[in-house]
């Protein structure tokens, strides 16, 4: 873990553990991380511990969590333009969503929950409240948790105060993450609403506001009790990457793929899926018109990943990655690393294309078929 903070402007190349290797602009040796760094795995075991106990005393947290699905924030927002929302984007993860959450695929009435009123609203929102008070349940099989990224919220003013670099007692840092969180908040909030136009029960929460901090950008202080609280009770979490404080550094930026990594493996989802703006994992940056798309890749117990489909050109071994010059948590280069580390765990990982059928096929966990589009990373055993 660790790579949190990450940033590069130039390819970086990820590789197996011990392979050197060549890049354009620089050199780079990168291996995969454990599960847990040494630092963190003491530390953080006693907490891994408390969620099993507290899963034998409470009957609620026995339901398994179906799916962890993160909307990258390349998908949902437009990367380009700060502060923008890819409206339809959102609109379909949002609608695709809901229907993998549909009992037997069939989707029902919806109930919209989102009855704030919305700029350029003539009236308030209209609320069938006999119409709601009569209906036996939302028919909906909502065990899953939503993690989505920053895109062009947040990244932006992180990266121009240095907020994922720390030191508070800058003026600018200190600005700058209280800026950063106003943009991924704001973030959160209309994706909150978006899912609760389409009768997700979904709440938001913010890590720095649950208490999660890191010690030198490893996850060090994590309360998930509020997570599992709400998914008992039948709410959909929607966290979101972060400014946090950091015990070494005073603060820096949490990715919301380190976060999926940590709630995998406290959580035991039956799949995780990376929704992003591109088909899943390339051999080299998906711009380049050669670029292959890896079917699938295997992780196998030390950590070691090989790519299982297509078989490469000269038996290439590595992934060549770039990452936006703004991008202040390391781009597609840590969620593979992190995915790698999910997949470790036994939990399937799919990262695909948001707002297209695989899309949707991930989401119902339904990736088997010769003709879904994307990666598949997963543990080797
Ligand atoms: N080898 C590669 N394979 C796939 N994508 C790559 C590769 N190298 C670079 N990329 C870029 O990675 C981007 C997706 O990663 P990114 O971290 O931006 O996604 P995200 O999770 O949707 O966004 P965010 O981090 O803001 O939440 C794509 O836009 C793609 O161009
Ligand atoms: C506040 C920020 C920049 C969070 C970044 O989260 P990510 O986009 O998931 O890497």
């Amino acid at each position: 873990m660790g790579r949190s903070g990450r940033r590069s402007t130039g390819p970086a190349f990820l590789g197996n553990p011990e392979v050197p290797v060549a890049t354009e602009q620089h050199q780079i040796r990168l291996s995969l991380p454990r599960p847990w760094p040494a630092r963190g795995r003491g530390e953080e075991a006693p907490m891994a511990e408390e969620a099993a106990q507290e899963q034998q005393t409470d009957p609620a947290a026995s339901r398994p969590v179906r799916c962890i699905v993160k909307l990258g924030g390349a998908a949902i927002t437009n990367k380009g333009e700060l502060e923008s929302i890819d409206a339809a984007s959102l609109r379909s993860a949002c609608a695709q969503l809901r229907q993998a959450m549909s009992h037997g695929g069939a989707a029902g009435k919806v109930v919209g929950m989102d009855w704030s009123r919305r700029p350029g609203d003539p009236t308030g929102p209209v609320v069938d409240v006999e119409g709601l008070s009569e209906m036996g349940g939302l028919g909906l099989d909502s065990n899953f948790v939503v993690v989505h990224g920053a895109g062009s919220f947040g990244h932006f003013q992180a990266s121009r105060s240095g907020v994922h670099k720390g030191g508070l007692h800058s003026t600018l840092v200190k600005a700058g993450f209280v800026a950063t969180r106003i943009s991924v908040t704001s973030l959160n909030q209309e994706i909150v609403r978006a899912l609760a136009r389409e009768g997700i029960p979904s709440v938001g929460m913010s890590p720095f506001a649950c208490g999660w901090s890191t010690k030198q950008r490893n996850l060090e202080s994590v309360d998930a009790s509020q997570i599992m609280q709400s998914l008992h009770v039948g709410f959909v979490p929607v966290l979101h990457g972060d400014a946090v404080l950091d015990e070494l550094l005073d603060c820096t930026i949490l990715s919301g793929d380190v976060i999926i990594r940590h709630l995998a493996q406290l959580l035991s989802p039956k799949y995780v899926v990376f929704l992003t703006d591109v088909h899943g994992v390339y051999d080299r940056p998906p711009s380049d018109p050669n670029a292959v798309l890896l079917r699938e890749i295997a992780v196998d117990e030390n950590g070691s990943w090989s790519i299982v489909k297509p078989a490469l050109k000269g038996n290439k071994k590595g992934v060549e990655i770039s990452v936006a010059a703004h991008d202040t948590t390391g781009g597609m280069e840590t969620k593979i690393l992190e995915a790698a580390a999910i997949a470790r765990l036994g939990v399937d990982v799919y990262i695909t294309k948001v707002g297209t059928e695989h899309s949707l096929r991930a989401l119902k966990g339904d990736t088997s078929s010769e003709d879904w589009l994307g990666t598949v990373i997963r543990s080797s055993r």
